[in-house]
């Protein structure tokens, strides 16, 4: 698995202000919005494309297109969402298929209570949409998803990663490649309920209230 941790003064003055516990759920909105597009620009690097001739008005220009099939991309519900138009900014002829998943606060394992996602994913570029890699059960139960469905490769983009979440999708997703997981931040480690420390809080509840 790779990692890629994104170091630009823009997307470190976004997070900053992310984390701020005085940011409100609008704010907090528009940043998360932002930061994914910051965020896709590195993700999606290796995103195929086939070669393409076009016509100028002054003569023909040899360049690239992205090829077929479109890539997949996948937020986790809730938190996810958050990140889904940013993304789709930067690809909108990507097709976009929709995991729900919630962490039992008590054991910290992941539920899945959703899906919808095509069933064959053959050649497929996936890019897996969710803020928090905290322990890393939820992004590794998605990606084990995706590759099971036949995905050629998967991208996860988070907005901050634990070290201890990093460590145990290397492990659980160590028959599953190529895997990239492309972050804002790595930061300290988590505390005994789970969550980022220093983090952000809960993202679900930062962008749409505690439900
Ligand atoms: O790495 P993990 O330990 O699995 O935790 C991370 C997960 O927890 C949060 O979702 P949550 O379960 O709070 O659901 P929500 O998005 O509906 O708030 C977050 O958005 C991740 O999906
Ligand atoms: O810090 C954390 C951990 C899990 N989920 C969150 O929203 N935040
Ligand atoms: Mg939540």
């Amino acid at each position: 698995m790779k990692t890629l941790v994104v170091d630009h003064p823009l997307v470190a003055h976004k997070l900053t202000a992310l984390r701020d516990e005085r940011t409100d759920s609008p704010t907090f909105r528009r940043l998360a919005d932002e930061l994914v597009t910051l965020l896709a620009y590195e993700a999606t690097r290796d995103v195929r494309v086939v070669e393409a001739t076009v016509n100028t008005p002054v003569a023909p220009a040899h360049g690239v297109r992205l090829a077929r099939p479109a890539p997949l991309v996948v937020p986790i519900l809730r938190a996810g969402l958050g990140m889904l138009d940013g993304m789709t900014r930067l690809l909108p002829t990507a097709e976009v298929g929709f995991l729900g998943m919630i962490r039992d606060e008590g054991t910290l394992k992941a539920q899945t209570y959703a899906t919808r996602l095509p069933e064959d994913l053959s050649g497929r570029q996936c890019y897996v949409l969710d803020p928090m890699l905290a322990t890393g059960g939820t992004l590794a139960a998605a990606v084990r998803l995706l590759f099971e469905r036949g995905a050629e490769d998967v991208t996860a983009i988070c907005l901050l990663a634990a070290p201890e979440g990093l460590a145990y999708m290397e492990k659980a997703l160590a028959d599953f490649t190529p895997v990239r997981v492309v972050t804002a931040a790595l930061d300290e480690r988590l505390n005994e309920h789970g969550y980022i420390v220093p983090g952000l809080g809960d993202a679900g509840d930062r962008l749409y209230g505690a439900v």
